[in-house]
């Protein structure tokens, strides 16, 4: 399909393979041996893994791979809802529908392709989705892998019908840390947040930085555009980076909750840790025509690469 993983000349190079359900996944791989992996299965980002192979994102043990629930673990698309507020499915539909690989995309600027390994995922509204959520609309979404590694994914929507819609969205990222109580986000320290344990009640934050020590279920709100999560047990930074998604998700079921999930492990909470990029409060809308552009991207720098040195700005 004029794709090869062994193409690297800043073209798109990426090799489909099914999963153990049958269904296509793309694995995107860099020249220093880095890689991701991405479902059609709701557009979802299942692994990605450093130059050692040393997987970086979190997944169940118990995660249930198979349509039509989205699987637990990896970078989950929220839309065209985060949470529950109207009459949609949990978090939206998109993570549940099956995507489509586009050879032609509408173009980026060149710099979101230079030297990086991606594919390009549409998504369109169904008729399914019409009876629920009557706005036609496609959602592109690049996810690419750049040669030192970092992760990138750009989702844009466009409204393509004649009347203006709203949404909201998020990437819901499930990153892999050691031990929970070891772990310390920077960058959210002061800001705003709603608490989902409180009924969405607002309180600002008063620590210098978030660590954990029960369960956490928060929308920080309007924040700045790179956070760190701070893993002291592996000595590692993940830094995430955003642009057009003002709020972060930070999500952690601790013990009781985590009894609770299905598809989750009773102890895995100590490994893994959501902080993402969102647009929560205040939600998007689109007039006809319109298009919406949101872009994570995801980096591990050693720790020693102290937390001033960051600039998160
Ligand atoms: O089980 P789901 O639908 O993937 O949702 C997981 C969690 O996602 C979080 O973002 C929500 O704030 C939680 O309330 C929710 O439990």
């Amino acid at each position: 399909m004029g794709h090869s993983a062994a193409v690297w000349d800043h073209k798109a190079a990426f090799e489909v393979t099914k999963d153990w359900n049958g269904i296509d996944q793309i694995l995107l791989r860099n020249p220093k041996g880095a890689s991701a992996r991405v479902s059609l299965h709701g557009g979802q980002v299942t692994s990605w893994r450093n130059e050692q192979g040393e997987e970086l994102l979190f997944t169940s043990h118990k995660a249930n791979f198979k349509p039509p629930k989205a699987m637990r673990g990896g970078i989950p698309i929220c839309f065209p809802q985060f949470g529950n507020c109207r009459s949609l499915e949990l978090h939206g539909f998109a993570r549940n529908k099956m995507w489509v690989i586009e050879d032609n995309s509408p173009p980026l600027p060149p710099n979101d392709s230079h030297g990086k390994s991606f594919v390009d995922l549409l998504l369109k509204s169904s008729e399914e989705d019409l009876k629920c959520w009557p706005y036609s609309f496609e959602f592109r979404l690049r996810v690419s892998l750049a040669a030192d590694g970092n992760l990138t994914l750009i989702s844009r929507v466009r409204n393509i019908n004649g009347k203006p819609f709203s949404f909201s969205f998020a990437y819901h990222t499930y990153l892999l840390v050691s031990d929970i109580s070891e772990v310390r986000i920077e960058g959210l320290e002061t800001l705003d947040y709603l608490d989902n344990l409180s009924q969405r009640e607002r309180f600002t934050e008063q620590g210098d930085a978030i660590t954990f020590e029960s369960e956490v279920d928060r929308v920080y709100l309007s924040s700045p555009n790179a956070v760190a999560v701070l893993d002291h047990e592996r000595k590692r930074t993940y830094v995430i980076r955003k642009e057009g998604l003002p709020d972060v998700v930070v999500w952690n079921p601790w013990e009781k909750k985590s009894k609770s999930m299905v598809d989750f492990g009773d102890e895995e909470y100590k490994q893994m840790l959501c902080v993402n990029g969102a647009v929560i409060e205040k939600p998007v809308t689109l007039k006809p025509g319109e298009e919406w552009t949101g872009r994570l991207q995801l980096k591990v720098v050693p720790s020693s690469f102290c937390s001033d040195s960051l600039d998160l700005d």
